[in-house]
């Protein structure tokens, strides 16, 4: 998750739209309370309008580009705020609001031209606005703050009339201006990435199994089995309960280290059939695993259970190069809920239906899959005796 030292952004697109993702709420939020606060404020310098040029056809003139911006900027938040707008329409709806809000500043310059010193100082507000308050990539709210700034200058030079040490002062002022506005919006994009690159980095250490990357118990219990439960009312759910066969020999024989690679190994083969965002594997012990599967009718789960067998039978654990690679096997067992509506705590019964499965497994002779499928009436304590 490296983060691009010149625009403050993640190098990979995908984490950085994961990240975009994670902060839109707050974006939102941001983007609605900006628009309306400066909305407020273009629309109280009218009194300035009025206070330079008195009630002149102009004056009118004035008070519709400040009522465009209005709208505009008043629209724009509204849609922010309520309607759950993607990461893209909402930078959309900001670069509008920005495009107009600047289009109408250059209008009511140009219309009081005795004045650009003190317009110089609204467009340098503008412009922090721009950088650290209204949601953009860097690149673009950069542009857009040079375009602006190129912009107010040929109109300084056009309409102005100011000396050249003017022109100079005030050119160097909104550099410095832009200057200071996009490294501050670079670090702070920058710190808001690092947060959240911790907080991922914390959560899949506090998630995950540190040997073999799968979930681990607590996973399980706290999310599976409350908040991101994959109980779906009319969708079958199947969990396959899987353990190493004598592992102990394994270990015995190969070492700790052999171990650790079977187990490895064996991980890796589940997780590679795991649907992503669907499937769930999670280490449920030392060499026993769970695996989670939303959507899954018993046929379709007694097909992957034998497929898993079959493969990692055939497929030997590397060790260390120049090691003997590790022979293993293992047994499963596998309980289906059927369609229907289930009840809290249903998951939990299921997992016990397929843990008496797997034994019954390595009773009947190892390296083998047992199955039971029942429907989603039954409650979870007569399905697990039912194993
Ligand atoms: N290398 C390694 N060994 C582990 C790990 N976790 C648990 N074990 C070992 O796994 C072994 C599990 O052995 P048992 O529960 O007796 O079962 P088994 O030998 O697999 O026999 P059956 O399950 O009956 O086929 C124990 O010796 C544990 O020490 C681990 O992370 N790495």
């Amino acid at each position: 998750m490296a983060i691009d030292p010149l625009l403050g952004e993640f190098a990979d697109r995908r984490t950085e739209d994961t990240y975009l993702e994670h902060q839109q709420p707050r974006t939102r939020a941001q983007l609605a309370f900006t628009l309306l606060f400066c909305t407020l404020f273009f629309l109280c310098f009218f009194a300035t309008d009025v206070a330079a040029l008195g009630l002149v056809p102009d004056t009118a003139l004035l008070l519709g580009a400040r009522l465009v911006v209005a709208i505009t900027a008043g629209s724009c938040a509204w849609l922010a705020l309520k309607r759950p707008l993607s990461t893209g329409a909402t930078r959309l709806a900001a670069s509008l609001a920005e495009a107009v809000a600047l289009a109408c500043f250059m209008v009511i310059a140009v219309h009081r031209p005795g004045e650009f010193h003190w317009h110089a100082m609204s467009l340098a507000i503008m412009l922090l606005v721009i950088y650290l308050y209204i949601p953009n990539r860097l690149a673009w709210a950069l542009g857009l703050a040079s375009a602006a700034t190129g912009t107010f200058l040929v109109l300084t030079m056009l309409f102005g009339a100011l000396g050249f040490a003017d022109m100079l002062t005030l050119g160097m002022l909104l550099a410095l201006v832009n200057t200071f506005g996009a490294l501050a919006a670079r670090r702070y994009g920058h710190v808001a990435r690092e947060e959240f690159r911790a907080r991922v980095v914390l959560q899949h250490a506090a998630e995950r199994d540190h040997l073999t990357g799968c979930f681990n118990r607590r996973y399980l219990h706290e999310q599976l089995m409350g908040a991101a439960s994959p109980l779906q009312a009319g969708e079958p759910l199947t969990v396959i309960l899987c353990d190493i066969d004598r592992f102990k020999q394994v270990n015995d024989t190969h070492g700790h280290a052999g171990g650790d690679a079977v187990i490895t190994s064996f991980a890796g083969l589940l997780q590679s059939v795991a649907r992503d965002g669907i499937d769930s594997v999670v280490r449920y012990g030392g060499e026993e695993f769970l695996l989670v599967l939303p959507g899954t009718g018993r046929d379709a789960g007694v097909h992957q259970a034998e497929w898993l067998r079959t493969r990692f039978a055939a497929t030997p654990a590397l060790v260390a190069a120049g090691d003997q690679p590790v022979h293993a096997t293992a047994s499963f067992g596998v309980a289906t809920l059927g369609p229907g509506p289930h009840s809290a705590g249903v998951l939990e019964g299921l997992i016990h239906a397929a843990d008496k499965l797997m034994y019954a497994a390595k009773r009947n002779g190892r390296d083998r899959v047992e199955s039971l499928a029942q429907p989603a009436s039954v409650p979870a304590g007569p399905l697990a005796s039912a194993a």
